[in-house]
C-alpha cells in the first residue's frame, strides 16, 4: 500500500502551520546578517575601522562557508540526518557565532593585525576587532546557510506538488522581515543605548526564540515521518557521494547557481553598503538613511509570495528570473548616475530593486526542486548556496577596497556623542557600475537557463501546482 496518501500532508492546516513555524525560525535567523548595515558609520567610527576593514568583517560571512566547503557538509548532514536534526544544530552554530561577534564588536578586542606573505601584505593594520567579528560572522555564517538549506528542504518536504513556490516565496519572505527589522532598528537601539553591539545582543534573543519555535515544527515533522512509515512509505534516500557528482554534470544547475551568484552579489553586499551610499548620495541623517534600504526587504516581503502564486499557477520561472535581472541592472545604473541624487528617486529605487528582489528568487529556488530530484534536494540546495557564498564574500571585501582606493572624496567633521569625529566621505558611482555588471551577467545566465529548460523539458516555464 505504498500508495496511501499522507493525511498530514494533506492537510492544508498542518502544511501552513510548518511553515508559520519554519519561516518564524528564518526571519530570527535574517536579523542578523544586516543588522551591522545601518551603522556602518558608526562601527568604522567607534572601532576605527576604515570602509576596507567593514568589507572584511563583512565578508567574513563566507569564509567558513566557502574555503572550510562547509556548505557542502551541511549538505550532506542534511540529507543524511534530516531537516529537524540539521535544524537545531544550525542554530546552534548561530548562537556561537554571534556570541564571538558580539564579543568583539562590544570593544573586548583590541590592537591591529599586521599579516604579510613574501613582499605581499595581506592585512595591513587591519584592527583585530574587524578579523574577530568576521571569525564570529564566518561561523554564523555556516549555521545560517545550513539552515536555509534545511528550511528549504522542509517547506518542499510538505507543499510538493501543492502550493510550492507560494510557501518557498513565503518562507524567504518573512526571513524578509527579519532583514527589513535589521534596516529599521539598529539606529534607534544605538540612539538609546550608544552601544554598537546592541542589535547582536537581540539577534541572539531572537535566535534562541528560533530555536523554541523550531523545536514545536520537529514535534510536527516526526508526526509526519510515522504517518510515512505506517503507510509504508519509504522516507529519503541517504546522502551519496555520487549525488555531487550528478547534480554537478547537470548544466542547468549551473546556469542557476551562477545566475544566483550574481544576482545576489548585487543586491545582498548592495544592502550593507545602502545606508552609507543614502547618507552619502542622498544627503540623508543616519537615522532616516537606514530606513530607506529598509523598503527593499519590505517589498520584497509582499511581493515574493505573490510572484510566487504567479509562478505556481501559470509558470514563466525562466522568463521572471530574466525580468528580474533586468530590473536589476535598471535600478544599479540609475543609483550610479552622480545627477540624480534627489530623496524620492533613492525610495522609487529601492522599491523597484525590491520587486527584482521577489522575482528572481520566487522563481529561483523552486526551478532548482525542479530540476534535482528530493532525495539530493539538499546537497543541491547546498552546492547553489556555496557557489553563492564566493560573491557574499568576496564582493564586501571589493566594494570597501574600491570605496577606499578610488571613491573618498574627502572628509567632514560631525560631533557624534559629544566627541568631534572624522566621517571620510564617499562618492558611490563605480561600486554601484559593479553592481550593474553583475547584473547584466545574470541577465546572460538567465536566457541560457530558459533555452536549456526548452532543450530538456524541466517545465521551468510550467505552472507548478498538480490539479
Ligand atoms: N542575509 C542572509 C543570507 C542568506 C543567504 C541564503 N543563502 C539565501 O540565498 N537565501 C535565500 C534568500 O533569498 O534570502
Amino acid at each position: 500500500m505504498a500508495e496511501k496518501i499522507s493525511s498530514l500532508r494533506e492537510s492544508k492546516s498542518a502544511r501552513w502551520v510548518v511553515l508559520i513555524l519554519v519561516s518564524f525560525t528564518m526571519m530570527c535567523m535574517y536579523y542578523l546578517p544586516d543588522a551591522m548595515a545601518p551603522l556602518q558609520q558608526n562601527l568604522q567610527s567607534k572601532l576605527h575601522w576604515s570602509a576596507t576593514d567593514y568589507g572584511l568583517f563583512t565578508s567574513g560571512y563566507g569564509w567558513f562557508n566557502v574555503f572550510l566547503l562547509m556548505m557542502v557538509f551541511s549538505g550532506m548532514i542534511l540529507d543524511k540526518l534530516g531537516t529537524r536534526f540539521t535544524g537545531v544544530l544550525a542554530i546552534g552554530i548561530m548562537l556561537a557565532g554571534a556570541g564571538i561577534k558580539y564579543w568583539a564588536i562590544a570593544g573586548h578586542v583590541d590592537g591591529t593585525y599586521e599579516l604579510t606573505i613574501g613582499s605581499w601584505q595581506v592585512l595591513g593594520l587591519t584592527p583585530k576587532s574587524a578579523v574577530v567579528a568576521g571569525l564570529g560572522f564566518a561561523l554564523f555564517g555556516v549555521g545560517s546557510e545550513m539552515f536555509g538549506i534545511a528550511a528549504n528542504k522542509a517547506v518542499v518536504r510538505w507543499f510538493r506538488g501543492k502550493e510550492m513556490a507560494l510557501a518557498i516565496g513565503l518562507n524567504t519572505s518573512t526571513g524578509r522581515i527579519g532583514t527589513a527589522l535589521a534596516m529599521f532598528t539598529p539606529q534607534p537601539l544605538y540612539n538609546l543605548t550608544k552601544d554598537v553591539s546592541a542589535p547582536v545582543l537581540l539577534s541572539i534573543v531572537l535566535l534562541c526564540l528560533g530555536l523554541l519555535v523550531y523545536l514545536f515544527f520537529n514535534v510536527i515533522d516526526k508526526r509526519l515521518d510515522k504517518e510515512e512509515s505506517d503507510a509504508g512509505i519509504a522516507s529519503d534516500e541517504e546522502f551519496k557521494f555520487s549525488d555531487i557528482a550528478d547534480i554537478a554534470r547537470n548544466r542547468a544547475f549551473w546556469y542557476i547557481s551562477i545566475l544566483c551568484v550574481l544576482f545576489y552579489s548585487a543586491v545582498f553586499p548592495f544592502i550593507k553598503f545602502a545606508t552609507n551610499l543614502i547618507v552619502q548620495k542622498f544627503s540623508v541623517t543616519d537615522t532616516f538613511a537606514g530606513y530607506i534600504p529598509a523598503l527593499l526587504p519590505f517589498s520584497a516581503l509582499l511581493l515574493t509570495p505573490l510572484f510566487g502564486g504567479i509562478s505556481d499557477k501559470k509558470g514563466k520561472g525562466a522568463s521572471i528570473m530574466i525580468l528580474g535581472s533586468i530590473l536589476l541592472v535598471c535600478v544599479h545604473l540609475l543609483f550610479a548616475i552622480p545627477s540624480l541624487n534627489s530623496f524620492p528617486i533613492a525610495i522609487g529605487l529601492v522599491v523597484v530593486l525590491g520587486i527584482a528582489f521577489s522575482l528572481v528568487p520566487s522563481a529561483m529556488w523552486p526551478a532548482i526542486a525542479k530540476i534535482i530530484p528530493e532525495s539530493k534536494l539538499g546537497t543541491a540546495y547546498a552546492m547553489t548556496f556555496w557557489v553563492q557564498n564566493w560573491g557574499l564574500m568576496l564582493v564586501p571585501l571589493l566594494i570597501g577596497w574600491v570605496l577606499d582606493k578610488y571613491c573618498i572624496i574627502g572628509t567632514i567633521t560631525r560631533v557624534i556623542d559629544g566627541k568631534q569625529e572624522q566621517l571620510t566621505q564617499y562618492n558611490y558611482t563605480i561600486p554601484m557600475l559593479i553592481f550593474a555588471c553583475f547584473g547584466v551577467l545574470a541577465i546572460g545566465f538567465a536566457y541560457l537557463l530558459k533555452a536549456e529548460d526548452k532543450k530538456k523539458g524541466y517545465g521551468l516555464e510550467q505552472p507548478n501546482v498538480i490539479e
